[in-house]
């Protein structure tokens, strides 16, 4: 579970987060809102990538402001352009990386490495120049890559933005398919249409929280 404590954020003058209390154990949750109204700044508190000017956000009962290091490794986080993520120049090496820096055994790295690329679509590309797969490829990489690592939870930070509808759709499968605990933050209804839970912001409160049917609805009303 992850736990946000009285939570508030702010960047110089703005208030961007301002009083989260809530819990998170559904295995898909959603995070919807306008421009600018918070959902990326939540997405990175949630593995310490930020750490709350005020309040608590725990993982499992493990604080992101004293455990940064083993909170990075139960929560996986994918970024909206995979460019920034792709740290290595094949796609064996880059799924291979965070692997390696835990000094597991070469055997073992290979079979993850390759168990995840064939899961993925990517078998065919391991010795391939990460920078010249197509733009979904990419974003499987870079999910690859996370995932490799096991994480309990998944964030996504607008997952699908640079995507065509077929990758989009290629995504949308992965995350419906994946174990772990995933919250996507995205401006694709169609994509959170079967999750669990969907958090609405807006200028950075949750001002809805509920399931796809009802929360969605409202929102698309909240924005006509
Ligand atoms: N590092 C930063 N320094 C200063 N202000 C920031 C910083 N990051 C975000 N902000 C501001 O905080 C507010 C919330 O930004 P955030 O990226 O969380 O919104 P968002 O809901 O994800 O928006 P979008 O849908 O456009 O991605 C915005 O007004 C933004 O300009």
């Amino acid at each position: 579970m992850i736990q946000l404590r009285a939570v508030n954020h702010h960047f110089g003058e703005h208030h961007v987060l301002q009083g989260l209390d809530l819990s998170l154990s559904e295995r898909r949750v959603a995070v919807v809102g306008s421009n600018g109204s918070g959902k990326s700044t939540f997405a990175r508190l949630l593995n310490g990538l930020l750490v709350p000017d005020q309040g608590q956000v725990l993982v499992e009962g493990l604080d992101t402001r004293k455990d940064a290091r083993a909170i990075r490794r139960k929560v996986g986080f994918v970024f909206q352009n995979p460019d920034n993520q792709i740290v290595l120049p094949t796609v064996e090496e880059d799924v291979a990386f965070g692997l390696k820096n835990l000094r597991l055994p070469a055997a073992d790295i290979s079979e993850r490495v390759t168990s995840i690329l064939r899961r993925y679509g990517l078998e065919g590309f391991r010795h391939h120049p990460a920078h010249l797969l197509s733009g979904g490829q990419k974003q499987l990489l870079a999910l690859s890559s996370v995932l490799v690592m096991e994480p309990r939870y998944v964030v996504f930070d607008e997952p699908t933005t640079l995507l065509d509808l077929r990758n989009k759709r290629r995504l949308a499968q992965a995350i419906h398919d994946m174990p772990q605990t995933a919250i996507v933050v995205s401006h694709d209804l169609e994509l959170l249409r079967d999750f669990d839970r969907v958090l609405v912001f807006d200028q950075g409160r949750i001002v809805l929280d509920d399931v796809p049917s009802v929360a969605l609805d409202a929102y698309v009303r909240m924005m006509a």
